[in-house]
């Protein structure tokens, strides 16, 4: 993860995106988004339903043509750029329902191909491909039919095509939709390796947050059509207004207590030291989801302050009687 890592050189950009634009029609789902990702560095890009994560992946990929906005993807636009740069890039959709009738070895050696004249000096291309399928989880369904295997399977062999071709650069949309808890994790170990040992950058779109807490160096939010918060998990948790819930009953009522401040330990000691009665106490501190929420919420409140990123001041601490 990132925060071993040492910090990328300034000129070592991957992605360069600013103030990128899109219109359906005569609906702005992309208002000014921008945001950079350095060599081997890991995003998550996260948003409700239709905020546009998919739209700025297919602009980013090539697939798409923006409305506006200046953009590099590996130092190319990609409205302008060929065939050599598409191979350095690897791309895995939402989802991939075509190659049924193939095996999984003999697709992945078929496509494998197509990479080898892209080989230079710093990258060999394509990956070995009995390598590829051992490291993604595979081996064992070698001589598989596509159309045999089972949704995680296919999801594996999705991302097996999506870097086979050893691409220093990675669009991975919603990648472990339909995994179990075994094959997320390993999924996990294989982004950690990429960024890790063959310093490919990845820019991925979840919507499951412990995933983006675990894999990303930084989490994007993108909502009401731009990048509302871009930090590490720990730094948009630390610049959420609440640091911390506390929540206890007296009396037979519960009560919860939003810290926006300092250690709510002190809190807690006046609390129980004015009220002998309290009971059930816990202190609960922000989580990612709780950054998430609070994050959605004010850009669907439209307040003017969203574009600058996560507001460093929250709501005023108050106590509030609560539904047990
Ligand atoms: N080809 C298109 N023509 C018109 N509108 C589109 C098109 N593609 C997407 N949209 C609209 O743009 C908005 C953003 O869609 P997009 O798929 O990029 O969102 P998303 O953040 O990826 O959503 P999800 O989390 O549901 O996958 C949605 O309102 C969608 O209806």
């Amino acid at each position: 993860m990132g925060a071993q890592k040492a910090p990328p050189p300034s000129g070592d950009v991957a992605l360069d995106v600013r103030d990128l634009r899109m219109r359906y029609g005569t609906k702005d789902v992309l208002t000014g988004v921008s945001f950079t990702a350095h060599r081997g560095e890991v995003l998550a890009l996260l948003g409700p339903n239709g905020a546009g994560k998919t739209t700025t992946i297919e602009i980013l990929e090539g697939f798409r043509m923006r409305s506006a906005g200046e953009i590099s993807v590996l130092g190319e636009d990609p409205a302008h750029a060929g065939e050599a740069w598409r191979a350095r890039l690897g791309v895995v959709l939402q989802s991939w329902r075509d190659h049924s009738r193939w095996r999984v070895r003999e697709l992945l050696g078929y496509l494998a191909r197509f990479y080898a004249p892209y080989a230079t000096a710093d990258v060999v291309r394509p990956w070995d491909v009995d390598e590829l399928m051992d490291v993604v989880g595979l081996t064992e369904h070698a001589r598989a039919k596509v159309q045999t295997l089972s949704g995680g399977q296919r999801r594996r062999l999705d991302v097996a095509i999506g870097i086979v071709g050893r691409p220093e650069l990675v669009f991975l949309d919603e990648p472990t939709a339909g995994f179990d808890p075994h094959a997320r994790r390993e999924f996990h170990d294989l982004v950690h390796r990429l960024a890790d040992f063959e310093n490919t950058t990845v820019l991925l779109t979840t919507h499951d947050l412990d995933e983006a807490e675990k894999l990303a160096d930084r989490i994007l939010v993108l909502d009401g059509g731009t990048i509302v918060a871009n930090g590490s998990a720990d730094q948009l948790a630390r610049e959420l207004t609440t640091q911390a819930e506390v929540r206890w009953t007296s009396d037979g009522r519960r009560h919860v207590h939003a810290v926006t401040e300092g250690d709510p330990t002190r809190f807690v000691r006046e609390l129980v030291t004015n009220d002998l009665g309290v009971t059930e106490l816990e202190v609960r501190r922000a989580s990612l989801e709780d950054t998430y929420m609070s994050l959605v919420h004010r850009a669907e409140a439209d307040q003017p302050d969203r574009s600058a990123g996560p507001a460093l001041t929250g709501p005023s601490e108050q106590t509030e009687e609560v539904q047990s």
